[in-house]
């Protein structure tokens, strides 16, 4: 396995932007939203998602099948003319690490990260994707420079006993927000304030996983996971020909609950209330409480790898202010604006220099 750490530092103007990535190799054999069409990639799972939206239950679970063999595509190369027109518009952070920083000057750095397959690696056992201590240390690092959440699909304490760094945390794709109270933010005190917007569907989550559970425990492999608002069905290690029967059972016990809606993730099933409340506004709650929700004079930077944290990039587009930055080494549609990806597997998706950009495995420089 291996991690990419980046701590970019501009020591000339004193201003240290520290920014953590993980990237892994086990991240390569599930890549996040892959685009699967070897032409029209986008528009593939766009069309999926609208078939399972359009049609009747027959057609959705058909659907839902399509959709979770698209997001799982077997191994191969990313075409490189493909590569190179995706890069031309979402840059390597790093190679446009100039840019950044002049976008940075006289601002307010807010750091959100996202933790599977940002800040641990993907794995298959979702209760052992640790985080190493390298990464811990960055995370740490950031955090002494600047406000910084975690904002994660998993429950809030589940990613805080990974992390166990003192940042803001958002857990349930953020349904549950531990931040900072008025007053007491980045380094003047401790206070904080809880923001659990889906508490109401506490009791409904619970009951769904028992039934969920309860459905899936003759699918080998397949796995629920509480995230307490919110809940994960695992199929990394089912068996593809069991993936339809799986999105069958989860299917027949969310019919039953109107108020939760299904989405994806890389080989998982989620489960949440059909609440609008996303990633995005979590990282919206957070600068609010950070006190800077009107400001001119702030800069979140968002890293994230899956689609999920796509909420909070299209934010970050729409306020017209941070910098969205996926790390995949596929193209895929985002609205994050740069990207970051492992170097070390380029023979596998990406040339090793694109646009004349080496990348850097790892980079530690402290202010
Ligand atoms: O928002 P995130 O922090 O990225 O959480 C999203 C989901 O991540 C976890 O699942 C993913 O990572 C697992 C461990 O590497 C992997 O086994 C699984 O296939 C991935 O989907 C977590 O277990 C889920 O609950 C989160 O919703």
């Amino acid at each position: 396995m291996t991690n990419q750490t980046m701590v970019i530092s501009d020591a000339k103007s004193g201003l240290t932007m520290a920014i953590a990535v993980a990237l892994t190799e086990s991240a390569l054999y599930s890549p996040a939203m892959p685009l699967v069409s070897p032409n029209g990639y986008f528009a593939s799972r766009k069309k999926l998602l609208k078939k399972l939206e359009a049609n009747g239950n027959g057609a959705r679970m058909n659907a839902l099948l399509d959709s979770m063999r698209a997001s799982s595509p077997t191994r191969r190369p990313t075409d490189t003319e493909d590569h190179n027109s995706w890069i031309l518009h979402h840059p390597s952070a790093l190679s446009m690490f100039e840019e950044i920083m002049r976008a940075s000057q006289g601002k307010q750095i807010v750091v959100f990260l996202d933790y599977d397959g940002t800040l641990s690696p993907i794995v298959e056992d979702p209760d052992r994707a640790f985080i190493t201590t390298e990464m811990r240390e960055a995370v740490r690092d950031v955090a002494k420079l600047f406000p910084t959440a975690i904002v994660s699909g998993r429950c809030r304490a589940k990613v805080y006993n990974f992390v166990i760094v003192r940042v803001y945390y958002a857990g349930s794709h953020g349904m549950d927000i531990k931040g900072p109270a008025k007053g007491h933010t980045h380094r003047k005190g401790n206070q904080t304030v809880l923001c659990q917007p889906a508490r109401e569907f506490l009791p409904m989550i619970d009951e769904v996983y028992k039934a969920l559970t309860e459905k899936v425990k003759c699918i080998p492999g397949a796995k629920v996971e509480n995230n307490k608002f919110c809940l994960s069905v695992h199929y990394r290690c089912v068996e593809e020909k069991k993936w339809g029967e799986l999105g069958d059972q989860v299917r027949m016990v969310i019919n039953d609950y109107p108020q939760l809606r299904l989405t994806q993730g890389r080989k998982v099933l989620e489960i949440r209330p059909t609440i609008k409340w996303d990633k995005g506004n979590a990282l919206e709650f957070l600068l609010e409480a950070l006190g800077y929700a009107e400001s001119n004079d702030v800069l979140p930077i968002y890293i994230g790898d899956d689609r999920t944290d796509e909420d909070a990039f299209r934010v970050l587009q729409e306020r017209g202010q941070g910098l969205g930055i996926l790390v995949s080494k596929t193209p895929k549609e985002t609205n994050a604006s740069y990207s970051l990806q492992e170097p070390s597997e380029a023979s596998y998706e990406v040339p090793t220099t694109f646009g004349g950009v080496e990348e850097v495995v790892r980079i530690k420089a402290l202010a």
